[in-house]
């Protein structure tokens, strides 16, 4: 039976994604539970029945009453047995089975698809945004939005179809009700209603705000305490365990001030119904009692009005707490929405074709990109590299060197100037044909945390073990992964690297690293410090396989070691983001430039401090 309820709902079904998410609340909550709208019209319909049931009972008990009162107690039982039979019936079958339709709608076909939903769309939206974004935010901060919306929008979706449909159907059956014995009876009823509403619209004006502000606090709480998990080794190193304790609890605080206020507001709004509540109690009692000392009433009317106060006093109080939960749940998406409706930040161009890769020609005109700041960065650079190329670049920390690679795999649109491979701009195609035809090996490599085979299998997860294992081998990383165990007892290629690859040394992550850019085979090769990890043995050993593997390709390699790059056909000087020098390495000593003098300073070092310190002496 559950399945049936379950199935009605497909949250995976297919949907046009979009670039730009509707940025409005409801609109975007249209947007996600458009595939919801049946289900939802016939939970609405079910809850109205169900209400409409409790209203009707009240009713009978009046009935019942006024039987009851002006019979002999033989012959109301002998002339109503069959209807209290039948009510008995309805009791015991009818209304659980409404009952249970009415939830098993709103907890098993809407609450757990609504949440898949919400989490599948959301995550694939976010996951489409470019690097460049994820690199403006906390991933913790991201993280928390993306699993607190989907809890919210549902239950925002379950306060609306329970409580306030109950409530308003409740409402409008006991006005009916009422309205049918004596019309004044619905006097109080209107009265105390409009002063629900006032308060309802009052206090949730208030509450939206607040509860928006204590879930944006909250996400900031998640934040930098994701911060500082993810960089423990930072924190451990320098013994900072105290500071960020402090820095985790002054977002701690806030968030207590941000609940602070959003629970006084509750608190305020409890008193004032509960006086409300009284005056709805008192009002409709006096009124029938009234009613029926002036002979207008039975004593059934009597005990319908007061049993209904005093059903709407109970009710009154839990609609209070839906509408209020359901305005936290509204703030919360709202919060979210911060994060998940943000239009994507880089797409395709529209009709974007792939690229058509034909020898891996590399020419750069004009680039200019400052991250939005007016300077650092690249400064206007024109370079051109012919298919099948080794480029190395060096330059001082900061000179321009990552930039460069991180917009010609176009992680960031540049701010000027366009990137060309064999004749088509890197903007104009699409991005994912632009990223197949390059590999990159990392000078921070950061693994996923899944076995070594599936981090190897990321270059290419079609290929065969054989060529996975081929291609560790190729990487000089064979013979240590064989001897891998991980605390769960699984070995080998089958061992989990931990999260980021922690578990590894430095140096077998980069060849993994590399295993994995081996076996995708790219025809054009990024390496951003690729073997910086490395011990000299190794890497003179993964040195002469970086270069059996770049054979055929086109090549930018960029090293502070430059012993790594000197055999290159070409080497590029960034400074200050614009190329300062270019040439082979033997042009470059001869020139007796910026070059010479960083490899004069390396007696098979790195480019020194001294640079930045004389620099910074000039
Ligand atoms: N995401 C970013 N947002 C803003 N500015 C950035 C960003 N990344 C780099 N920069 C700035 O751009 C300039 C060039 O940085 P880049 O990382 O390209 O230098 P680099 O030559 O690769 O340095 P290194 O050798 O230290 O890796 C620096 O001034 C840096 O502060």
């Amino acid at each position: 039976m559950f399945r049936f309820f379950e199935n009605l709902v497909d949250p995976y079904v297919a949907y046009e994604e979009t670039d730009a998410p509707p940025r409005r609340l409801f609109s975007f909550l249209r947007d996600y539970t458009r595939p919801f709208r049946k289900v939802f019209v016939l939970a609405m319909a079910v809850k109205i029945v169900t209400a409409l049931t409790e209203v009707g009972l009240l009713w009978y008990m009046g009935r019942i009453v006024d039987f009851l009162a002006s019979e002999d107690p033989r012959a109301a039982l002998s002339d109503h047995w069959i209807e209290l039979a039948a009510a008995a019936v309805f009791v015991l079958c009818l209304r659980p089975f409404i009952a249970g339709l009415d939830v098993a709608l709103l907890h098993n076909a809407i609450v757990p698809n609504l949440r898949t939903l919400v989490s599948w769309r959301a995550h694939r939206h976010i996951l489409r945004q470019p690097v460049g974004w994820f690199e403006n935010d906390f991933a913790g901060r991201i993280a928390n939005r993306v699993m607190q919306t989907p809890p919210a929008t549902s239950d925002a979706a379950f306060q609306l179809l329970d409580a306030m449909a109950f409530a308003f159907t409740t409402f409008l059956g006991s006005v009916a009700l009422l309205s049918a014995v004596d019309s004044r009876l619905m006097v109080p009823l209107v009265l105390w209603f409009l002063g629900y509403l006032f308060l309802l619209r009052v206090s949730v004006a208030r509450v939206a705000p607040a509860a928006q502000a204590a879930s944006g606090a909250r996400s900031a709480v998640t934040g930098r305490i994701v911060d500082s998990y993810a960089n423990i080794h930072s924190v451990k190193l320098f013994a900072h365990d105290d500071r960020e304790i402090a820095y985790a609890g002054e977002a701690i605080e806030n968030a207590r001030t941000a609940l602070q206020r959003e629970m006084r507001i509750i608190t305020r709004m409890d008193i004032i119904l509960t006086a409300l509540n009284g005056g709805l109690i008192v009002g409709l009692s006096t009124l029938s009692i009234w009613l029926w000392y002036s002979g207008a009433a039975s004593v059934g009317i009597v005990a319908v009005a007061t049993a209904m106060a005093l059903r709407l006093n109970n009710m009154t109080y839990w609609i209070m707490w839906a509408s209020t939960a359901l305005v936290q749940a509204l703030g919360t998406v709202a919060e979210g929405m911060e994060t998940i409706a943000q239009p994507i930040g880089l797409v395709d161009r529209l009709g974007a074709r792939d690229l058509e890769f034909r020898e891996g020609l590399i020419e750069i005109r004009g680039l200019r990109h400052h991250y939005g700041r007016g300077s650092g960065g690249l400064d206007a650079i024109d370079l051109t590299i012919q298919p099948g190329e080794k480029v190395g670049i060096v330059g001082r920390s900061g000179a321009g060197k990552s930039t460069l690679v991180k917009l010609l795999l176009r992680f960031y649109d540049a701010e000027a100037g366009a990137i060309m491979i064999d004749g088509q701009d890197i903007a104009q195609v699409t991005q994912a044909s632009l990223r197949r035809q390059i590999g990159m090996v990392q000078q921070e490599t950061s693994l996923l945390h899944r076995s070594v085979r599936d981090n190897i299998l990321y270059g290419r997860p079609d290929a065969t073990e054989a060529d996975m294992i081929d291609a560790a081998k190729r990487a000089e990383s064979h013979d240590f992964i064989e001897s891998l165990r991980d605390p769960a007892g699984r070995g080998g290629y089958g061992a989990q690297v931990g999260e980021r690859g922690v578990k590894l040394s430095g140096g077998q992550r980069q060849r993994i690293a590399l295993a994995r850019v081996i076996l995708k085979d790219a025809p054009i090769l990024v390496l951003d410090e690729a073997t910086s990890a490395l011990d000299s043995e190794v890497e003179a050993v993964i040195q002469n396989t970086l270069y059996g593997v770049m054979e055929g390709k086109t090549v930018i390699a960029i090293a502070h070691r430059l012993s790594t790059i000197a055999r290159m056909d070409r080497i590029v000087v960034l400074e200050d983001g614009r190329v300062a020098e270019e040439g082979t390495h033997t042009q470059l000593l001869a020139m007796n430039g910026l070059y010479a003098r960083f490899w004069e300073r390396q007696s098979g070092g790195f480019i020194g401090l001294e640079d930045d310190t004389e620099r910074a002496a000039e």
